[in-house]
C-alpha cells in the first residue's frame, strides 16, 4: 500500500465543468509528502476499507465531523496588497481621481519597509482566514517592499504570485510615486524576478514573480516592450488592467487607436500566463485574441460597482473561450472575501440579464443569457482561477495540490440553516451564508496554514 503523508475522510465539493459540481461523499483523500492529492477513493472502491483500516487512529488521519465539508481553496486573481491599508474607504470617486486622491498616496508609503511589513502580514493572514489559498498580487513600485510581500507569502504558507508594479510614464504618474526612469524600472523588475525565482526554490507551495505594468496609461512604450521581453526571457506570469473604465478604455484608444487587448499584445504582454484585470469593455475581437493567446480575465464584481461604469459580461466572454477567474480587487473592492465576490458575481449577472432601468420595457432592458449560476460563480473562484494561472490548483482531483478549506456549518456562533438538507443545498448554503467563522482550517500544498 502506498505511503501517504496524510489521509482525510469527508465530503467535498469541486467543479467538474464550468456549470457542474461534483460531490465527493465520504471520500478518502490521500495526500503525498509534497502536498499533492495522490489518490481519491470513493466508498465503493475496493481499496477503501483497507486504507481506512491502515490509517484510522494514526496522527496523520483526519475524519471530518458530520457538520464539516471540504471546498477547494479560493484563488484570488486580483489584489492590490498595499491598498489593504485603505480597504473599506475612499470609494466616492471615479477611477482616475481615486488613483490620484487616495491610492497613489497610500502606495507611496510602502517605501517604508516597516509599514509594508505590518500591512502585508495582516493582509496575507486575512486572506488565508477567508479561505483564499492562492493570490495574484500587485505590490508597489518599490522593489524591497515587493520582495517582502513574496517572503511573507512564503513564510505564512500562501501561494503568492507577486508583481513589482511598473509606473514610468511622467505624464500619468505623480512625481512622488513612480519609477525613477524606464531603465531603472526594467532593471529592478529583472532583479525582482531573479530574487523571487530563487525564493521559490525554497518554498513548498510556490511563490512566483509577475511582470506588472500597472496599466497602459502609467507606462511608456519602452517599458511595455521591455516588460514583454522580460516575461518571455524568464517565463513569468504577466498581469495588468485591461479596458476597465470609460476613461481608461478611452485613453488607450486615443494613444494607439486600438483597444487595450491589441495594444498589450503588440508589446508581447498577452500569453498563456497573462491575467488581465476587469476587461469590462473588451469587444468580441479582443476576447478572441485573449482565447488565442491563452490570456485570462480577472472578473472583479465588487470593485466594478465602483469603478467600471459597466458590468463584465462573464458568461458571454466565457463562451468565446476565455479563461476567467475572480478577483477581490482590494481596495477598489472593499472586501477581502471571495465568498462576497461569488455572491456579487451572481447578483451582477442577474441585473445584467434583467436590466436595471424600469423605464425601458422589460423585453428590451437586459442582456439575454447573461446570468451566472451559483455553480458557475464557484467555478470562477476555484477551477477557473487555476486554469487562468496555468497551475494545478482549484480542484479536488488527483494530481492537484491539496489546497482546501474545511467548513463547519454548525457552530454556536455560526450556524447555517441546515435541516436535513440534501448535499446540493448544503453546498449552496455554504456559498451564500458562510462567514469567516465557519472556515475552520485552511490547507495549502498539504500544510495547515490557518486554524480557527
Ligand atoms: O481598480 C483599479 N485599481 C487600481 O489600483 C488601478 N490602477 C490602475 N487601474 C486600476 N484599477
Ligand atoms: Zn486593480
Amino acid at each position: 500500500m502506498a505511503n501517504y503523508a496524510q489521509v482525510f475522510l469527508g465530503t467535498a465539493f469541486t467543479s467538474k465543468s464550468f456549470s457542474e459540481v461534483t460531490i465527493l461523499k465520504d471520500f478518502l483523500y490521500c495526500i503525498s509528502g509534497d502536498g499533492i492529492i495522490e489518490q481519491l477513493f470513493s466508498p465503493l472502491d475496493e481499496q477503501y476499507e483497507a486504507i481506512l483500516k491502515e490509517y484510522e487512529g494514526k496522527g496523520n488521519f483526519r475524519r471530518l465531523s458530520n457538520d464539516e465539508y471540504i471546498l477547494p481553496g479560493f484563488i484570488d486573481l486580483h489584489v492590490h496588497a498595499p491598498q489593504w491599508a485603505q480597504a473599506g474607504t475612499a470609494l466616492d470617486l471615479p477611477l482616475e481621481d481615486w488613483l490620484n486622491a487616495y491610492t497613489f498616496p497610500v502606495e507611496a508609503k510602502f517605501s517604508d519597509i516597516d509599514f509594508a511589513q505590518a500591512v502585508y502580514e495582516d493582509l496575507v493572514k486575512t486572506l488565508l482566514a477567508n479561505g483564499t489559498t492562492t493570490v495574484l498580487y500587485f505590490a508597489t513600485v518599490h522593489k524591497q517592499a515587493s520582495l517582502l510581500l513574496a517572503k511573507i507569502c512564503s513564510l505564512l504558507g500562501q501561494r503568492g504570485l507577486v508583481g513589482k508594479v511598473v509606473m514610468d510614464n511622467d505624464d500619468q504618474c505623480p512625481d512622488y510615486y513612480r519609477d525613477a526612469d524606464t531603465a531603472t524600472a526594467l532593471k529592478e523588475t529583472e532583479e525582482f524576478i531573479i530574487e523571487v525565482q530563487q525564493l521559490n526554490e525554497q518554498t513548498k507551495q510556490g511563490v512566483y514573480p509577475v511582470v506588472t505594468p500597472r496599466f497602459i496609461p502609467s507606462c511608456t512604450d519602452e517599458a511595455l516592450q521591455g516588460l514583454g521581453e522580460l516575461a518571455a526571457k524568464y517565463n513569468t506570469h504577466i498581469q495588468s488592467h485591461c479596458s476597465e473604465s470609460d476613461w481608461q478604455h478611452g485613453y488607450v484608444k486615443d494613444r494607439y487607436d486600438k483597444n487595450d487587448a491589441f495594444a498589450l499584445n503588440d508589446f508581447g504582454l498577452l500569453q498563456e500566463k497573462s491575467v488581465m484585470a476587469h476587461c469590462n469593455f473588451i469587444a468580441d475581437e479582443d476576447a478572441k485574441l485573449f482565447a488565442e493567446t491563452g490570456t485570462a480575465a480577472a472578473h472583479c464584481p465588487v470593485s466594478n460597482v465602483f469603478f467600471s461604469n459597466g458590468v463584465f459580461p462573464a458568461k458571454h466572454i466565457h463562451e468565446l473561450g476565455v479563461d476567467i477567474g475572480l478577483g477581490t480587487d482590494v481596495s477598489g473592492g472593499f472586501s477581502p472575501s471571495l465568498y462576497d465576490n461569488i455572491r456579487q458575481a451572481v447578483i451582477a449577472s442577474r441585473m445584467l440579464e434583467e436590466g436595471v432601468d424600469t423605464t425601458i420595457s422589460a423585453d428590451k432592458r437586459g442582456v439575454d443569457s447573461s446570468r451566472l449560476t451559483t455553480n458557475e460563480a464557484f467555478y470562477l473562484a476555484t477551477a477557473g482561477g487555476g486554469e487562468s494561472l496555468s497551475l494545478p490548483i482549484g480542484k479536488i482531483e488527483e494530481n492537484y495540490a491539496w489546497d482546501v478549506q474545511i467548513i463547519n456549518t454548525n457552530l454556536q456562533n455560526g450556524k447555517l440553516p441546515i435541516f436535513n438538507d440534501p448535499l446540493e443545498d448544503i453546498f449552496q448554503k455554504i456559498l451564500y451564508l458562510a462567514r469567516p467563522e465557519n472556515i475552520r482550517e485552511v490547507w495549502v500544498q498539504g500544510e495547515k496554514v490557518h486554524q480557527r
